[in-house]
């Protein structure tokens, strides 16, 4: 493992309006250094905005934001080590993709022109083409490249796999593993794959109409439901009173998420019918967090930080 730098994130009572739209709502979060924060949240909920503030793309209307400790707004200290790659792909559409990568290397004081090398062949990205005549997924691929070489001490992906086929999603998850592993930095992840990214995340914000809703680790997320797994008849003994949030079946087998912590001898009975117990997948919590109906905001438990 080499030195690093990673820097947190502070905001403090954020908002962000767009004319009557309010993109961020008095905001007040904390991303910890060194962690992959999922940034979730439904379409409209804020996500990419509040990484626009991070990058200093703008200001916000009220609050403050903290990266390292300082606002990026106009800072020429922090403004290179925030790396904030959106689904638009902001690179030089009519400059080969050689050009772009030189571009950026230029900007970013951690480039690793070796790791740019092998994405670029990873994703069979030729190095003489335009982006102007790359297909989406491999428009996709080049902005994943550029996050993860420019090393930068935040690093904001935002819906980056957007039309990658599933294969190059894997390789990008691999990839940032490995050199997150071996390089870490703080990485905030926005996608609305859930399922897909939920093993990268150690923390989980979730973003809903431009709120915090949940800000908290994953594991104990995780650990704020069950998924339970079996038979029909004995996942439906089992579940019987219990608050379910999702069910799912497959021939004679189902598998339903609860949500709330197991008793005592809940463990001994479901082996007694047989069944299998696992942590709750992120993305029924999510689905049922989020949705309007839900009066119940928030994870339960003691612990939960839900600032809403
Ligand atoms: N430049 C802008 N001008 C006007 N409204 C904007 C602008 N940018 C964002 N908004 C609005 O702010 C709200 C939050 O948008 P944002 O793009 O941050 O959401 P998101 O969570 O990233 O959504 P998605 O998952 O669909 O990408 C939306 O109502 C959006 O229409």
């Amino acid at each position: 493992m080499t030195a690093t730098t990673a820097w947190g994130v502070e905001l403090q009572g954020v908002t962000q309006r767009f004319g009557d739209v309010v993109a961020l709502d008095d905001v007040t979060l904390s991303i910890r250094p060194g962690t992959i924060t999922g940034l979730l949240g439904r379409n409209g909920s804020g996500k990419s905005t509040l990484g626009s503030l991070l990058a200093a793309f703008r200001r916000p209307t009220a609050g403050r934001v903290l990266v390292d400790g300082e606002e990026p707004w106009e800072n020429e200290r922090v403004v290179p080590g925030v790396c904030f790659v959106r689904e638009s792909g902001d690179v030089l559409d009519d400059y080969p993709l050689r050009d772009n990568l030189a571009y950026v290397a230029g900007a970013r004081p951690q480039f690793s022109h070796e790791l740019a090398g092998e994405l670029m062949e990873l994703f069979e990205l030729d190095a003489k083409r335009k982006p102007s005549k790359l297909s989406r997924g491999k428009k996709s691929a080049f902005g994943i490249v550029v996050g993860l070489a420019s090393r930068a001490p935040l690093t904001i992906l935002d819906e980056v796999h957007l039309g990658l086929d599933a294969p190059s999603r894997y390789a990008f998850y691999d990839a940032l593993l490995a050199d997150y592993a071996e390089h870490p930095r703080t990485i905030v992840l926005s996608s609305h794959l859930i399922g897909e990214i939920e093993r990268l995340l150690e923390d989980v914000v979730v973003l809903d109409r431009g709120r915090v809703l949940v800000a908290q680790d994953a594991e104990s997320l995780h650990a704020e439901g069950v998924a339970v797994t079996g038979p029909a008849a004995a996942v439906g003994e089992f579940v019987a009173g219990r608050d379910v949030l999702a069910t799912q079946r497959l021939g004679g087998t189902t598998q339903a998420t609860v949500r709330g912590a197991l008793a005592e001898g809940d463990e001994r009975r479901a082996r007694e019918l047989g069944l299998e117990l696992g942590p709750v997948p992120l993305q029924d919590l999510f689905v049922h967090l989020t949705d309007p109906q839900c009066t119940t905001h928030g994870p339960p438990g003691p612990t939960g930080e839900v600032a809403r």
